[in-house]
């Protein structure tokens, strides 16, 4: 099957897809070449540091941004021409939500919940109780993590098919974290919806998302199901005097002080680590989630 098709059919079937995917600011890249295509019903963990252009991706992807070249798909429309029909059937949390800051938690809710038309009025009134959010407080009077709060009640009683939480950790406190958490996983095994979160808590990923993608400095460096890392990536060590024979394809290299060479290998297509493991003095070390993006992240 030739490139085009296949990027055709991933997309058609695909609730939220992104290829080749580049956007800068004031002349600095921040997305170099993405190809993202979520499947119906994963979870998708997305990962990476400060800055390395998370926000921007999910907005590209959404529409609310557009890039320098690429296209992006929801629902398989066009995202920056994107129906009112498709946007019935997504929600989005922005990592610093302002909007509609004049009216009280309990109005936003009412007024925006008539735009759609699942809308779960019952769940929205009592998580805004179980949450502790008062209801006619202003929102522009709510703490962030209040705020953040409130957002998703928004996005969770909309029951998207689609939803997508920039940093939904953000400003929340453990407990409130886990509950969410709890309730994304419960959407998304119960309703099939697919999410798309981003993150820097390695712990949050383990939690709930199916898949992880790692982006660094605006490229996806690693994707794959969050059991799947631990079997296929792994933390190789060479001695100095076979440093020479490390494998090109590494994710990341360090040489340390005593000319020894450390660096973060995958399994080939038939399971086998690269050819430099079986060398004398060399040794490979199981990795888990945080050090390999530890690793890779430096
Ligand atoms: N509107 C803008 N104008 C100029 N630079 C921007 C703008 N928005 C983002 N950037 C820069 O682009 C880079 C990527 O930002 P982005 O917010 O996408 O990263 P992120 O991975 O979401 O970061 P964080 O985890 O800190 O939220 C950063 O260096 C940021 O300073």
């Amino acid at each position: 099957m030739n490139a085009m098709l296949r990027e055709k059919e991933s997309t058609a079937a695909a609730p939220l897809a992104a290829h080749g995917l580049t956007h800068s600011y004031e002349g600095s890249n921040v997305l170099r070449g993405v190809d993202l295509a979520l499947e119906p019903g994963s979870v998708l963990g997305l990962i990476g540091r400060n800055g390395a252009g998370k926000s921007t991706l999910i907005r590209a992807m959404l529409g609310l941004l557009k890039p320098l070249s690429g296209n992006t798909f929801v629902f398989g429309e066009p995202a920056l021409k994107l129906s009112d029909a498709a946007k019935a059937r997504l929600a989005y949390v922005p990592q610093q939500p302002e909007a509609l800051a004049w009216l009280t938690a309990q109005q936003m809710l009412d007024y925006v919940g008539r735009f759609y038309p699942r809308w779960d009025a019952d769940f929205a009134g009592t998580t805004l109780e179980r949450w502790k959010i008062l209801p006619n407080k202003l929102l522009g009077k709510l703490s962030p993590g209040e705020r953040q709060r409130v957002d998703l009640i928004r996005a969770l009683a909309s029951q998207p098919e689609l939803l997508v939480l920039d940093e939904p950790a953000a400003a929340l406190d453990p407990v409130a974290r886990r509950e969410l958490l709890r309730e994304v996983a419960l959407r998304a095994g119960e309703s099939g919806t697919t999410v798309l979160f981003s993150t820097h808590i390695v712990s949050d990923l383990e939690r709930v998302a199916s898949e992880i993608a790692f982006l660094h400095e605006g490229r996806l460096l690693l994707r794959c199901g969050v059991d799947e890392t631990k079997e296929r990536y792994a933390r190789l060590w060479l001695p100095a005097s076979k440093s020479a024979a490390a494998p090109a394809q590494a994710l990341s290299r360090r040489r340390h002080d005593d000319g020894s060479l450390s660096m973060v290998v995958e399994r080939d297509m038939h399971g086998h680590w690269p050819e430099a493991a079986n060398l004398p003095g060399a040794r490979i070390d199981a990795l888990g989630l945080e050090d390999l993006f530890v690793e890779i992240a430096e």
